[in-house]
């Protein structure tokens, strides 16, 4: 890993032969291709391949290409099944849980680790350039399915699945993950694949520190890793700052922005970018386009109308009307101000109160500049803002409550609010769905928008409403907690997967749309529903559990 540049150069990420390849469409799900592993070095498999085009006069076949790359291309294999040490069938988390039909649930769900225990095989640390994979030092848990591979804010909800279900080691060995590959690159690539280099994804770092020291009290462990938790910060700061003038003021703000130095396509989905891309006068425009579905990418909303923008300003466009880099996201501004903030806590708990004070600052800063850009006192609400078009954009996405979620408002304004908040959620028509709250109501046909619904931002909106500590905000709160149980109960009961995402009208049944099929597993589905059986599931019941009905217009044919 020490030589691995901070983007990717090798032939995983550019050039003719994954350009050919991928065109070839030799495996249907390009993310196939780009996860094999070289049966030789780089350089060597390069020159077989000038020798092929050479010989086929720069024009294989697909025959042909299929055949090289069965030559010089395995199955990466790179990781092997782990059960984490520290696995316990049965913690001490199902003993709060009061429904015996949701204590079985919970305990076939914590016995899903199990199964996605992943360690890196020695190989790949002894020979790194023939892997895409980026070698971690410690076992992890995978999302599932294609997601073979650590990613960044996945590994949120999987911790804090991982601290409910008492597996502490495994917890921290992920985390020290993610520290290790800031210490290496000084941030934490989206996956833990060299093609993923470039763009990261929400900042939760700092927020899995927080959870794990809130967990274990471990004071020289959190000591230790402090100066690195700042480093991440300092990288956001230093390439997605933005100045925005609003009323005649200045606000500084993060937005999503991918490394330019990585050109091209999307390795992993070399296929669906290129020919996207077709559609763009010349390559500077289609550039420009892989930049900006490389930073959409980066916010985990891959994709969403979030980051559309139209020529005629319709609400749903297509992937070369994404411009993700001139929206500036509440969800990513409230997350790193609530970093701000716990990083000012661990200088604190340090004794270092000069560096706790630094950083306190700055999140006060973050937060009144959320408060002056973000919120509508109108609609009561956040909203992602266009830089260019100097506006709010007026939409209803589960993003929205992020300052709840994270505190990145003042404290004494929480039920403040939160009471208008609520409100704005009511009359949204977000929460009429049976099973959870989808993406967005816009239907565009990308997987980050209606009709799914997604494990993160169930948390992420139930998680604030309950910190609002507002009564109306909590007592919603418990009934979305227990839609999305009952959705997930009913999933795993007819299936026995838990997936990726979920249809927010049909409770229980799997998400669709976007590049890839559904997947199962699933990390962060795991870790979300242990969240909340942890927090409501004294009460929870799956008999008292009220189903919205579904208004005629979203009624499934
Ligand atoms: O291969 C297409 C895209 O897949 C990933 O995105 C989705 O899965 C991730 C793992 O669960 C999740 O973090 C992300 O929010 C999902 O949209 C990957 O992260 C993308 O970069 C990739 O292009």
């Amino acid at each position: 890993l020490s030589t691995t540049p901070d983007y990717c150069s090798s032939l995983y990420c550019s050039g003719e032969l994954l350009h050919r390849v991928q065109l070839a469409r030799i495996f249907p799900d390009s993310k196939s291709f780009v996860d094999l592993r070289l049966v030789r070095a780089e350089n060597e498999t390069l020159a077989d391949f000038s020798k092929l085009m050479q010989e086929t006069k720069h024009n294989p076949s697909r025959e042909q290409l299929a055949r090289f790359v069965d030559q010089h291309f395995l199955d990466g294999n790179e990781l092997d099944e782990w059960l984490p040490p520290d696995f316990d069938p049965n913690p001490p988390i199902l003993d709060q849980i009061r429904d015996p039909k949701l204590k079985q649930f919970a305990k076939n769900v914590i016995g899903i680790w199990a199964k996605l225990g992943r360690k890196m095989k020695p190989e790949v640390t002894q020979h790194p350039d023939r892997y895409s994979l980026i070698p971690v030092p410690n076992g992890f848990i995978v999302p599932g399915g294609r997601f073979k591979e650590l990613y960044y804010w996945d590994s949120f909800w999987v911790v804090r699945g991982l601290l409910i279900s008492n597996m502490t080691q495994t917890a921290k060995g992920m985390i020290e993950n993610l520290l290790h590959l800031v210490d290496k690159l000084g941030y934490i690539p989206n996956g833990s694949r060299i093609y993923y280099l470039g763009r990261s994804q929400p900042p939760l770092l700092t927020a899995m520190v927080a959870s794990y020291f809130a967990a274990t009290g471990d004071l020289a462990w959190l000591e230790q890793h402090v100066p690195t938790v700042e480093k991440e910060l300092q990288y956001w700061l230093d390439k997605k700052k933005v100045t925005v003038e609003v009323k005649g003021r200045n606000y500084m703000l993060l937005r999503y922005l991918s490394d330019r130095k990585s050109e091209g396509p999307r390795p992993e989905s070399y296929y669906e970018d290129y020919t996207s891309a077709r559609v763009l006068p010349n390559d500077t425009t289609r550039e420009d386009f892989y930049m900006e579905i490389k930073s959409a990418a980066e916010s985990g909303w891959d994709f969403s109308s979030r980051w559309f923008v139209t020529a005629a300003d319709e609400v749903v466009g297509n992937l070369t009307d994404v411009r993700a880099t001139r929206i500036l996201p509440v969800d990513l501004n409230a997350i790193f101000a609530g970093a701000l903030e716990l990083a000012g806590d661990f200088r604190n708990r340090l004794k270092n109160r000069r560096e706790a004070q630094k950083w306190w600052s700055l999140a006060k800063y973050w937060r009144s500049a959320i408060e002056n850009v973000m919120w509508d006192p109108i609609d009561g609400v956040w909203y992602d803002y266009d830089i260019e078009a100097r506006a709010p954009r007026r939409h209803f996405y589960p993003s929205c409550a992020t300052p709840l979620w994270t505190g990145a408002i003042e404290p004494y304004d929480a039920p403040k609010y939160a009471a208008k908040f609520v409100e704005y959620l009511l009359s949204s028509g977000a929460l009429d769905f049976p099973g959870g709250v989808p993406a967005s109501i816009l239907h565009s046909g990308e997987q980050w928008d209606y009709p799914n619904a997604w494990p993160p931002l169930q948390s992420i909106l139930i998680g604030g409403l309950e910190n609002s500590g507002y009564e109306e905000a909590t007592r919603l709160a418990r009934e979305l907690a227990q839609l999305w149980i009952r959705a997930n109960y009913i999933g795993f009961s007819q299936w026995k997967k838990l997936f990726e995402k979920y249809s927010a009208v049909q409770p229980g049944h799997q998400g669709g749309g976007g590049e890839y099929g559904v997947q199962d597993g699933f990390g962060w589905t795991n870790g979300v529903a242990l969240e909340l059986l942890q927090r409501y599931g004294k009460e929870m019941t799956l008999d008292n559990i009220a189903t919205p009905t579904l208004p005629d217009v979203y009624q499934v044919k």
